[in-house]
C-alpha cells in the first residue's frame, strides 16, 4: 500500500488526470488518462505507466457528459483503481495565479474565491480549472488540494519583461505580462541539467508547442521572458488563438465591425490561429497532411512567428546556448522542428536532419554552436512534486 497523489488538469472540453504513487523519494505513475470531447462526443481513455490501456469508454450523443458528470465518473473509476492505496492529496493545474501567487498553494474556499477573479484573464482555462476544486472541497473537505499555477514560474522575470508601457494606475491593477505554461517550463528547467549542463547553466529558449503554444527564455534555470503576456491569447498563433495582434485591430473590430467584447473574445480565442487561417483544422497533423494553400500558409505563418519570437527572446537573453522543443507539436512534428531550426541558423543552430527525423533527443550536429533538443514535457509530474512538497510541509488548508 502506498500514498497516492491525483493530478487534475481540467480544460474547456477535457479533463486530464494522472495518479502517482509515493515510493520513497520517487513518484511513480500508476495511471494517466483523460475524458475529452465533453458536451459533444465524450471519450474516456486511461493507460498505465507501460502504456497499456486500463480503461476506455465512449458516451453516445444522447448522453451529453459535462464537467460535473465527468468528475463523478472519474471519482468512481479512480476509487476502484486505488484499491489498497490511500489518496493523500489532489494537485491541480490552475492557469492564472495573478500577482499574488508566485508559488503553489494549499487550497481553501477563500483562495478559490480569490482565484475566480482571474476568470476573465483566462476564459478558456480558469473556470474549468476551478470547477473540480470547488466540487471536491464540497464533497471531501478534509482531502488536501493544491493549486499549481502556470504563471508562477514567470513571476520573477525582470520588471521590464513584465511591464506594458501603460500608465501606473493601469499597471497597478495587475495589467502586466504574466506568461503561461510555467509548469511545463519548470519541468524542462529541472530536466535540462541532465541533458545539456552548459545550456542549463546558460541561456535556453524552450518552445512549448501544443494546442496552446508559447516560448520562454530561461537563464540559469529562471524565466527571464516569455511570449505570452496578460492572457494566454498573446504571443504565437495557436490551434485556435490569434497570438499577438496590433491592439488597434481590436479597436477597429469594435468601431467598424461593431463587435462587442464577447464576439471579439470568440474570434481571438476560438476562431483564429491555425484553424482560422487555414479554414481546415486546428490540428497540426491535419495541416501537415493537407494540400490546400491556406493550410500551407497557416503552417508557414506559425513557423515565421516562432522565428521572429526566437530572435526577440535570444535578444532578451543576450545570446543563445540551446533550443528545446516540447509539447504535442514540439515533440512529434519533425517538419516543424526542421523549419524552425533552419530559420534559426543565423543564431548558430545546425540541424542534424537524421536525428530530427528520429525524434531526437539531440537534434543538432556535434559541431553546432547552439544545441537543439526534444524533451517531452511532464506538467503532471511537476504538479505531483509540488503537491507532495506542500502537503508534506503541512501547509495549512
Ligand atoms: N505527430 C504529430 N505531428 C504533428 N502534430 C502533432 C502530432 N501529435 C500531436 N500534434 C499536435 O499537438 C497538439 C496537441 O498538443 P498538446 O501538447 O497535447 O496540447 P494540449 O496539452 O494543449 O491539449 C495537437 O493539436 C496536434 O496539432
Ligand atoms: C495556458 C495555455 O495556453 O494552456 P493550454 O496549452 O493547455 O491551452
Ligand atoms: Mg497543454
Amino acid at each position: 500500500m502506498s500514498d497516492a497523489i491525483l493530478v487534475v488538469n481540467a480544460g474547456s472540453s477535457s479533463i486530464k488526470f494522472s495518479l502517482f504513487l509515493e515510493r520513497g523519494e520517487a513518484l511513480d505513475l500508476l495511471l494517466g488518462g483523460q475524458i475529452e470531447g465533453l458536451y459533444t462526443t465524450p471519450r474516456f481513455k486511461v493507460k498505465d505507466a507501460a502504456g497499456a490501456t486500463v480503461g476506455e469508454r465512449q458516451w453516445s450523443a444522447g448522453e451529453p457528459l459535462g464537467h460535473d458528470g465527468a468528475i463523478a465518473y472519474l471519482a468512481s473509476f479512480l476509487r476502484e483503481q486505488l484499491g489498497e492505496h490511500r489518496l493523500v492529496a489532489v494537485g491541480h493545474r490552475v492557469v492564472h495565479g495573478g500577482l499574488d501567487y508566485a508559488a503553489p498553494v494549499r487550497l481553501t474556499a477563500e483562495i478559490v474565491g480569490h482565484l475566480e477573479q482571474f476568470i476573465p484573464l483566462a476564459p478558456l482555462h480558469q473556470p474549468h480549472n476551478l470547477r473540480p476544486i470547488r466540487l471536491l472541497l464540497a464533497h471531501q473537505p478534509q482531502l488536501p488540494q493544491v493549486a499549481c499555477f502556470d504563471t508562477a514560474f514567470h513571476r520573477h522575470q525582470p520588471e521590464t519583461a513584465q511591464a506594458f508601457a501603460l500608465p501606473p494606475e493601469i499597471t497597478e491593477r495587475g495589467v502586466r505580462r504574466y506568461g503561461f505554461h510555467g509548469l511545463s517550463y519548470e519541468y524542462i528547467a529541472s530536466a535540462l541539467p541532465q541533458v545539456d549542463p552548459r545550456a542549463a547553466a546558460g541561456r535556453a529558449v524552450v518552445l512549448h508547442l501544443g494546442n496552446g503554444a508559447s516560448m520562454c527564455a530561461i537563464h540559469g534555470g529562471r524565466s527571464v521572458a516569455s511570449t505570452m503576456g496578460f492572457t494566454a491569447v498573446d504571443g504565437l498563433p495557436m490551434g485556435t488563438r490569434s497570438g499577438n495582434l496590433d491592439p488597434g485591430v481590436v479597436l477597429y473590430l469594435m468601431d467598424e465591425l461593431k463587435m462587442d467584447a464577447r464576439a471579439i473574445e470568440k474570434l481571438l480565442y476560438q476562431q483564429s490561429g491555425l484553424l482560422g487561417v487555414s479554414g481546415v483544422s486546428s490540428d497540426m497533423r491535419a495541416l501537415l497532411a493537407a494540400d490546400e494553400p491556406r493550410a500551407k500558409f497557416a503552417v508557414e505563418l506559425f513557423v515565421y512567428r516562432i522565428g521572429r519570437e526566437l530572435g526577440s527572446l535570444a535578444a532578451a537573453l543576450g545570446g543563445l546556448d540551446a533550443l528545446v522543443f516540447t509539447a504535442g507539436i514540439g515533440e512529434h512534428a519533425a517538419p516543424i522542428r526542421e523549419q524552425v531550426c533552419r530559420a534559426a541558423a543565423w543564431l548558430g543552430v545546425e540541424l542534424d536532419p537524421t536525428a530530427n527525423a528520429a525524434g531526437g533527443p539531440r537534434l543538432s550536429t556535434a559541431g553546432s554552436r547552439v544545441t537543439a533538443w526534444v524533451i517531452p514535457t511532464n506538467e503532471e509530474l511537476m504538479i505531483a512534486r509540488h503537491t507532495r512538497t506542500l502537503v508534506a510541509a503541512g501547509a495549512p488548508g
